[in-house]
């Protein structure tokens, strides 16, 4: 059973108010690990808030369109890591690479004997000790526009706010940095996991792909590039993941499940 830590009640426990030595965290948990090559890993996810993107989908809106978090210590976060007992990491957001202390808290991690993932949109670099970057690049079909807004419910906004354009627009300008992606790529085992919507994805990840290859001088093999379908749901993957599946195996990329989706559905702290 998963276990969910409310930064409501961690919160309490320390007293850190700026951002010297602290992170905003929104919720840190034990869970399975549910994407990408390491699925199925009992990990612990400090999920970090704060984003520089605002994609439609995201499943993860009280770190984006409405960011809420606790200023956690680095000691407390570590320690509070340590009460669950595993020893795979997963640092996330929200945009975890925003933050400096991330590489602190990573550093820390490392020295403690973790392995360390980070999940990042692929728009910040960093020198860090990661283990596994899991780089998820996001397409056109993530930028939000009148039809698909994001925060709870995905679309509409259950207050039937109209679309922010400028949070479209900086989204649309700021979504992809070929410089950041080919750094990752070359410093860190990478995977580059992409959130599918459909078919028509295919063309932008096909020159994507293409273009990070082009920019660095490591090799991106097509068994590091995976298929992820979009849904925050069991009944959405319902609609997407067989769609997802057979695009990867007719391209020769892998497929990703959500593992957590199809095991918890949407609840707290999975
Ligand atoms: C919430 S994001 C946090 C890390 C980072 N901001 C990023 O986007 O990679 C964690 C992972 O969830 C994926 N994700 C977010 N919303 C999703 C959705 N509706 N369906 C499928 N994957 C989603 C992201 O692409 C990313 O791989
Ligand atoms: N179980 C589980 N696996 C995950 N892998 C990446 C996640 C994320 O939100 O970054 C995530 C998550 O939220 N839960
Ligand atoms: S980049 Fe990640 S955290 Fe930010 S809005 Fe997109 S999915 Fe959410
Ligand atoms: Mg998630």
């Amino acid at each position: 059973m998963p276990v969910d830590a409310d930064p409501a009640d961690l919160a309490g426990e320390g007293d850190a108010t700026d951002t010297e030595d602290a992170l905003p965290i929104n919720e840190l948990f034990h869970s399975l690990q549910g994407e990408g090559r390491l699925a199925g890993v009992p990990s612990v996810f400090v999920r970090t808030s704060g984003c520089n993107l605002r994609c439609w989908f995201c499943d993860s809106y009280h770190t984006s369109w409405e960011p809420s978090h606790a200023w956690l210590d680095l000691d407390e976060i570590v320690a509070e890591v340590g009460n669950y007992g595993a020893d795979h990491v997963v640092l996330t957001g929200g945009e975890p690479l925003l933050h400096d202390e991330s590489v602190t808290l990573l550093d820390r991690l490392d020295a403690a004997g973790y392995h360390t993932t980070v999940e990042t949109n692929g728009t910040i670099y960093r020198d860090a000790p990661i283990d596994l970057a899991s780089v998820s690049p996001k397409l056109a079909s993530s930028t939000p526009s009148a039809d698909r807004v994001g925060g709870e419910g995905e679309t509409p906004r259950p207050d039937g706010e109209p679309v922010d354009a400028a949070a479209a627009e900086r989204h649309e300008t700021d979504r992809l940095d070929l410089d950041a992606l080919a750094r990752l790529v070359e410093t860190y085992d990478t995977q580059l996991k992409f959130v599918v919507t459909g078919p028509d994805d295919m063309a932008e990840i096909d020159r994507l792909v293409e273009r990070v290859r082009e920019a660095a001088s490591a090799t991106v093999a097509d068994s590091d590039v995976l298929l992820m379908p979009e849904g925050t749901t069991r009944d959405a993957l319902d609609g997407t993941r067989e769609t997802v599946a057979e695009l990867a195996l007719d391209r020769g990329y892998r497929y990703t499940p959500r593992l957590h989706v199809d095991l918890w559905n949407d609840a707290p702290g999975t």
